[in-house]
């Protein structure tokens, strides 16, 4: 602890304890927008299945070569191979053990857990460097909830561990330890994205771990391959806790809280949460994930009649009925599970038509900041800019926009923070898709906002934000041309 004190004093930050959240990292030295407090390289990490093929050490999706011995990890090149050869020799060898099925479906779960143990074998023996920021003492330092998993979860860890000794081949392994590190993976492993938050694997970084939740919080966790990077996204004075949101903020204080209860076991007492049941918390929620008024005009949130007869609009007084509702959401599940099997079998029209009447039937059902709204429109974006429809995807994108400006300005305290990823990204979507449409003017605009926003969270020296501004400088270049031309 003392050697990770003094490693990380440096960057003027200090670890402290606080009695309600264990751990935590707090500022020694003042952090503007934009600045690094701390970045990290994993300890154990691997891609996930779901994105596809990907470079075990980098993620990189192209150029990728098996391992020709055990016919498990990818990678892009034989920089990245021999990077990862110390760990992979060991880990190669014990994978040949299994049978080839077996060996094929192992979840990144249990990947992750190999790699730590053979991990912490080479740091033992010495075969690669500790530091003070990467040993397996800060592995052991990880919270891991174990007493409030219930029973279920516990025998699912031990069968988990149980696989991981069939592939380490251990004698001396202890059982109960593995399992015990399965939990701590639950509540500290961190899912690794792209720049566009699209997520890539799963990674264990034990000091990034040391930072608590909030549900408003002042700094934002980013990769840059498989490197950690959390940036500060407001000022940050000295002494203040360093805060990083776990989950998607834009959810009711019920739904958030569930959230983290169910993955992370504890009850959030953030400067949200702590509003629970006062006159705004319930608004922002009704707000959020909550019903429409039915006069067209009316743009008030709707709760529940104390008679149970419906939801009564909060501006106007209009009952809405409790029957008309439940039958208007029954119908969008019931389009939304069609759609969305449409979507599996890659029947992308079909899945566009029905996405489009749950739309339409959810903007008759949801208030029109409304979550669900919002996550449908952003699905039809999606599958849009899949099918190269550049113009419909627009017109999705720009309903978005104006959504997530609302999530970090009007309600209240704000539902995201107000220099987030999100909208970077959304104005990044939406200037690109001006870019392929001919729009320079809109183009500029839109690239603009997104630049201001991302060169603070993702870092203004990053290749993503560079690949951006060049972007941004050749629609410019463009515009400045035309405006030439038409002199
Ligand atoms: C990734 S760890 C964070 C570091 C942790 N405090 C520690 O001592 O190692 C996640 C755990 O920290 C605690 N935690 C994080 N944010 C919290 C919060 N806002 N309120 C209460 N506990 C919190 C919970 O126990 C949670 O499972």
């Amino acid at each position: 602890m003392e050697e990770l004190q003094k490693a990380i004093a440096v960057h003027g930050l200090t670890v402290s304890t606080n009695p309600e959240k264990g751990r935590c990292l707090i500022t020694t030295k003042h952090f503007s927008p934009g600045d690094v407090i701390i970045f990290q390289e994993p300890y154990a990490s691997v891609p996930t299945n779901s994105s596809g093929s990907r470079c075990d050490r980098c993620f990189a999706s192209n150029d990728l070569k098996k391992c020709s011995a055990c016919q498990v990890p990818w990678y892009c090149s034989s920089k990245c191979q021999k990077l990862e050869w110390k760990l992979h020799r060991l880990e190669c060898q014990a994978l040949k053990g299994l049978s080839k099925d077996r060996r094929q479906s192992l979840t990144p779960s249990i990947r992750v857990m190999v790699r730590l143990y053979f991990r912490r074998k080479l740091q033992t023996e010495k075969v690669i460097p500790v530091t003070a920021t990467d040993n397996y003492n800060l592995v052991e330092a990880l919270v891991d909830h174990v007493s409030d998993i219930d029973e279920k979860q516990l025998v699912l860890y031990s069968q988990m561990a149980n696989l991981v000794n069939l592939i380490l081949q251990w004698p001396n392994i202890n059982i109960k330890e593995v399992a015990q590190n399965f939990s701590k993976l639950a509540c500290n492993a961190h899912t690794i994205c792209d720049s566009e938050l699209r997520p890539l694997g799963t990674g264990l970084y034990p000091v990034v771990s040391i930072i608590n939740h909030s549900c408003l919080p002042n700094s934002v966790l980013v990769f840059e391959g498989n490197l950690a990077v959390v940036r500060a996204v407001e000022p940050i004075p000295v002494g203040t806790e360093v805060l990083i949101s776990y989950i998607e903020m834009a959810g009711s204080t019920a739904t958030r809280q569930k959230a983290l209860e169910e993955q992370y076991l504890f009850v959030c007492t953030c400067s949200r949460c702590i509003r629970v049941g006062l006159y705004e918390d319930i608004k922002e929620s009704a707000i959020l994930e909550g019903f429409r008024c039915k006069d067209d005009k009316c743009n008030g949130f709707l709760l529940r009649d104390p008679d149970d007869k419906g939801f009564i609009c909060q501006q106007c007084g209009f009952l809405r009925n409790m029957e008309e509702i439940t039958k208007i959401a029954r119908e969008v599940k019931i389009i939304e599970e069609k759609a969305s099997a449409s979507l599996a079998l890659e029947n992308y029209l079909e899945a566009i038509t029905m996405y489009k009447q749950v739309e339409l039937l959810q903007l008759n059902l949801y208030h029109s900041f409304s979550i669900n709204l919002l996550r449908t429109r952003e699905g039809l974006l999606k599958v849009l800019t899949g099918l190269k429809n550049w113009e419909e995807a627009l017109t999705y994108c720009r309903l978005t926009i104006p959504v997530y400006k609302i999530l970090i300005s009007c309600i209240y305290a704000g539902v995201y923070p107000v220099i987030h990823p999100l909208l970077g990204l959304q104005y990044y979507t939406c200037g690109k898709l001006e870019w392929f449409l001919g729009d320079t003017e809109n183009t500029i605009k839109s690239l603009t906002n997104a630049v201001d926003i991302l060169r603070i969270t993702h870092g203004a020296h990053t290749s993503f934000i560079k690949d951006l501004v060049a972007m941004l400088e050749e629609a410019r270049a463009e515009a400045a041309y035309k405006l030439s031309d038409d002199d």
